[in-house]
């Protein structure tokens, strides 16, 4: 059976000071600037810069480290598009390529040394940034050569998983970032040892389990028995795995509240949906994107996770079930057009067992949008279809009662293909322990 729905992994976006503007700071355009503008310089001397400006209809815009142009799979994308397989900016480094077709011009403009994280991330070749040239690009010293080499010594496994990672570490990224940097950019932060998951991801043996043999039963006939919880028009579907059906979770404008937040700069903030295929060598799952599964994915973090109804609604959740919000995955807004859908799999990542976070023991799922046709949740082994309603939410068990860290293989669902409307919904994934401070180390995958 196909691995579980990607979770809240570890952060694989670039370092947020290389993201935004505002992550730069004077030193590190002025470090770096003064050894790129160099060489920038030779590699044009070199012939490096190919289509001077005037070759355009329209001088291109500037080069915007957008959050969205930096994700691993935009960055494929982009990749794949400037025809460089499977090439992210570490492989385009070495491959010595442009991944946009206006590099040149930007790097006449001289926003190799102004712009130097989005520059030598997409613009390698035209900045003369590639792997031979990485050291004196970041304008790196001989001292620093020498201590690197002396790290690569004592420590012959560890490595920078980006190229940009010494430069991102001459700009202070390895404390500002330090949940990305620690693991990807092992070598420039000298944090070595955290690349080795053991080390890093060890669970508090003292860690507090949410739900305890046998709680999973009374939570659920706490939810269909008592008065408190009569306001959500909890329905019983199935005993035995407990499904229950909430009519009235949420309010209509709560719903279309979520929606609205989810719709931000639409484009930048719902990318394609992925799974998992695997986990590296460092605890890092590995994303796929595949057509296992097509809808399209929109993470609530940063400016949303506290939204107002967001929270109102992360609220009912710990109420609701007992578990602490520190344990909840960050809500995963998906949206389904048009025939998209979702295989079978089951919620139950097999690898979470061993971080500190434990499994995944409950899903709470939203719907946000009323489904004109489509779009069921449906438990393949159970005959059981639940039908996307705004407002509506499904709280089923990924895990058993009596063994709450043991899967509970029942719980297999498919999201069927939307035939008319547009699906919106959320899940909610509430892990045995701290999902959150586990997720700040990256070590929740
Ligand atoms: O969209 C649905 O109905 C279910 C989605 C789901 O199961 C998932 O994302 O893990
Ligand atoms: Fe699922």
């Amino acid at each position: 059976m196909r691995s579980g729905p990607g979770g809240k992994r570890a952060r694989k976006a670039p370092p947020g000071g290389v993201r935004a503007e505002k992550g730069r700071s004077p030193t590190y355009v002025g470090a770096a600037g003064v050894a790129l503008v160099a060489t920038v310089f030779f590699a044009a001397m070199r012939g490096r810069l190919t289509a001077p400006p005037s070759a355009l209809d329209s001088p291109p815009s500037r080069p915007v480290p957008a959050r969205e142009a930096r994700g691993p799979r935009v960055r494929h994308e982009r990749a794949a598009e400037a025809g460089v397989a499977e090439a992210g900016p570490a492989e385009a480094a070495e491959q010595c390529v442009d991944l946009s077709e206006h590099c040149a011009y930007w790097a006449a403009n001289g926003e190799c040394a102004s712009n130097p994280p989005y520059m030598l991330a997409e613009c390698a070749a035209s900045c003369g940034a590639c792997a031979g040239a990485r050291a004196r690009a970041d304008g790196a010293s001989d001292e620093e050569d020498e201590v690197l080499r002396e790290r690569r010594r004592a420590w012959p496994k560890c490595k920078d998983k980006a190229a940009e990672c010494p430069l991102w570490a001459r700009a202070g990224e390895c404390a500002k970032n330090e949940r990305y940097m620690m693991v990807q950019c092992a070598l420039s932060c000298a944090s070595c040892e955290m690349q080795d998951f053991a080390t890093r991801c060890k669970r508090d043996p003292n860690a507090t389990p949410a739900v305890l043999p046998g709680q999973m039963d009374e939570m659920f006939a706490r939810i269909e028995t008592s008065p408190e919880y009569a306001r959500y028009a909890p329905r019983v579907v199935s005993r035995d795995p407990w499904i229950v059906v909430l009519d009235e979770f949420m309010s209509a404008d709560e719903a279309d509240e979520i929606v609205r937040v989810a719709m931000r700069d639409e484009g930048v903030h719902f990318t394609a949906s992925q799974g998992t295929s695997g986990i590296d060598e460092d605890g890092t799952l590995i994303p796929t994107v595949s057509s296992y599964r097509t809808s399209h994915t929109n993470w609530c973090e940063d400016e949303c996770i506290d939204q107002p109804a967001v929270a109102a609604v992360r609220q009912r959740v710990v109420s609701i079930t007992g578990v602490p919000d520190v344990n909840h995955e960050f809500p995963q807004i998906l949206r389904y057009t048009h025939s998209q859908y979702y295989n079978e799999h089951h919620d139950f990542i097999g690898e979470h067992s061993a971080m500190p976070c434990g499994p995944r023991v409950y899903t709470m799922f939203l719907y946000l949008s009323d489904v004109e046709e489509g779009g069921h949740t449906r438990f393949t082994q159970l005959n059981i279809s639940v039908q996307p309603k705004r407002g509506r939410a499904v709280l089923w068990p990924s895990t058993l009662s009596a063994a709450p860290m043991e899967q509970d293989v029942r719980t297999h669902h498919v999201a069927e293909p939307v035939v008319r409307g547009v699906k919106y919904s959320v899940n909610l994934w509430l892990h045995m322990f701290d999902f959150k401070s586990a997720n700040k180390i990256s070590c929740t995958g």
